[in-house]
Formats: structure tokens, sequence, C-alpha cells
């Protein structure tokens, strides 16, 4: 559904997107990954034709967006990072008027309002004019806008940006749930919404895609990915360390705890060989020798160990 290829974009001398290429099809949630200043917005400002690229291919809804933007579009919902709101108007007014902008009227307008008044959660406010709206309520106001034509394509920048806790969690089950269906990207800093809300994600580092991947392959990249955390009694620790040590899939063993009758420590696997399943590989060497075991874990991967170690700040530039 969308289909970008090779996008670059630069300001003067700053290269801010520089060969950006991906796709994204119905029913996947893309999360669009970066440091500030990555070039996530400009790629998605370029996406919805807000600014044409200085290089690069954008097909939305198989309709080409830089040689026809209006019917590209229609098929687009957009929520802008500080989107824009008439302060003037009251919810339910804002909303039919960007209904009507979309060519809804009459019944499909009602409709469509309703409908998004729900989705959004915002019926307890309708008649409140914007400019009253607390900041969770503007910005669902602003979240409904995009969805008022009930579009395949979404393109959220920072969609739970600002929002507390509890409203972060609604709009991610919100983008999860209208996924299935749809095709989204949204941008986000925060990990924890990829693993949530998301089906693959890309990391961009100063205008490259740097990593593309499930959260989950994204996960197993990290350098902590399948170390095992053991803990045994009844065995001394160099005894331990050594057998550990013979398995070609193990890269260190980190002991945390060293004794003459017992052994905790965590055992990292050698990245150069291809581990199918280092937990289980030492779960048969601990049955092998009859040892007791107090804990045998595999450890995951953590996605913030990814993003740092591939992504480099604005401020160390
Ligand atoms: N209109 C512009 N003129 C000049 N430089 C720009 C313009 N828009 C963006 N940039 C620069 O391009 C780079 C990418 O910016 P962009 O806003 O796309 O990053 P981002 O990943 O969305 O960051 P953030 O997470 O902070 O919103 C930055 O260095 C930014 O300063």
């Amino acid at each position: 559904m969308i289909k970008v290829n090779n996008l670059k974009k630069t300001f003067g001398t700053k290269v801010a997107v520089d060969g950006v290429t991906f796709s994204v099809e119905k029913g996947e949630v893309l999360g669009f990954l970066g440091p500030n200043g990555a070039g996530k917005s400009t790629t998605m400002r370029m996406v919805t034709g807000y600014f044409p690229p200085t290089e690069g291919e954008i097909s939305v809804g198989g309709v080409d967006m830089l040689t026809n933007p209006e019917r590209a579009r229609r098929s687009l919902g957009y929520l802008p990072e500080n989107a824009p709101l008439y302060p003037d108007m009251s919810v339910l007014g804002f909303l039919g008027f960007c209904a009507e902008l979309r060519g809804l009227y009459g019944d499909a307008r009602k409709k469509a309002i309703d409908r998004v008044l729900e989705t959004c959660f915002l019926e307890p406010v309708r008649h409140q004019s914007v400019d009253t709206l607390s900041k969770g309520y503007r910005h669902r106001t602003c979240f409904a806008q995009s969805i008022i034509h009930d579009p395949e394509i979404l393109i959220l920048d920072e969609p739970t940006d600002g929002l507390d806790p509890n409203q972060k969690h609604e709009i991610r089950n919100l983008i999860k749930r209208m996924g299935q269906n749809k095709a989204i990207v949204f941008s986000t800093h925060i990990l924890e919404e990829v693993e949530a809300a998301c089906t693959r994600a890309i990391i961009i580092d100063r205008g490259k895609v740097v990593a593309d991947g499930t959260p989950d392959e994204l996960k197993e990249r990290a350098p902590g990915a399948n170390a095992v955390r053991l803990a045994l009694r009844g065995v001394a620790t160099s005894v331990v360390v050594a057998e550990l040590e013979k398995l070609v899939s193990v890269d260190k063993v980190e002991v945390t705890e060293r004794g003459e009758n017992s052994f905790a420590g965590r055992v990292v696997p050698n990245r150069k060989v291809k581990v199918a399943d280092l937990a289980r590989e030492i779960g048969d060497l601990v049955a092998s020798k009859a040892w007791k075991v107090e804990e045998l874990h595999r450890e995951e991967g953590r996605l913030d160990e990814v993003f740092r170690g591939i992504t480099r700040s604005d401020v160390a530039a």
C-alpha cells in the first residue's frame, strides 16, 4: 500500500533523508524509530505529499504521489507533529469541517463523525470548544481528523507525544486495532511502543535506514540476546566454568557468585557460531552432569540496546 524507493531530501547543504526505501502492506503497523533529527518527520512529510523529495519514488495505494498527489492523498490519513486545530470551533464543528474537506456530506458526514467520536473516545467533549480541551483530548481530536474518511493508509507522526501513560496506552491499542485492516506508519522515540503496537520497525539514523525487522528480529541483534542465566548447587564454580567454556556456542561465562559448592552467573553466546538454543544446550549439559539447578533461563534481547548500539544522537554528532 505504501512503497517508497530511494527517497532523498536535502535542505541546502543539509542531507535530511538519504536513500530511504521501505514498503508497508495492509495489516502492517510499521514503527519508525530514530533519535532526534534522524529524518523521520521529513520522510513522513514526503510520503504524505506535504513537500516533494529531492530524489526518489513514492507510491501510495498504487498511486504515484509525485505525479498524482490529489488522488494519492485520498486513501491517506495524516497526523502531523504539532497538528494545527481551529481553536474557535467545537469538536463537532471541527470534525464536520474536516469531513467536508474529505468530500463527506449529509448522512455520510454524520456517520463519519459518530464513528471517530466513538473510536477516539471524544463523546464527552463533543460540544466543547477546541481551545478549552485538555492536551489529551486535543490530541485525540487531531487523531480523529486523520481518520475521518476511514483511510486505508495512516501516517502518524509521534501520535503519543505529550500524552499521559493511560492515554498513550489507549492510543497504542487504537493503532494496533486499526492496523489489522490498514497500513500504518508511525514514528516514535518510545521503544516499548514499538513492542506494543508494531508488526515491524525501521530504525533510521542520520537519514538512512540502519535496521528493518520485526521487534523480535531486532531484539535478536541486542548484545545480550539469548544469554543464559544459570545458578547451580553441589558443584564448584571452577568445574562449571571449565565445562561451559568447552561448548563452542559459548563466548564467555560471567560469574556473579563464586563458590566451592555453588555457581551463579551469566553465559553469553558466541555470535560467530549459529546457536540454535543455548539454554537447551546448557540444560542438556546440566542434566548429563546431574548438577542441581536453582535457576536456568534465557534472556531476551532488549530493543533499547539495539537502538543505542546502532544510532548516534545529534549531541554526539
Ligand atoms: N525545513 C527545513 N530546513 C532545514 N533543515 C531541516 C528542515 N526540516 C528538517 N530539517 C533538518 O533535517 C533533519 C531531519 O529532521 P526531521 O524533523 O525529519 O527529524 P526527526 O527524525 O523527525 O526528528 P524529531 O524526532 O526530533 O522530530 C534535522 O537535522 C533537521 O534540522
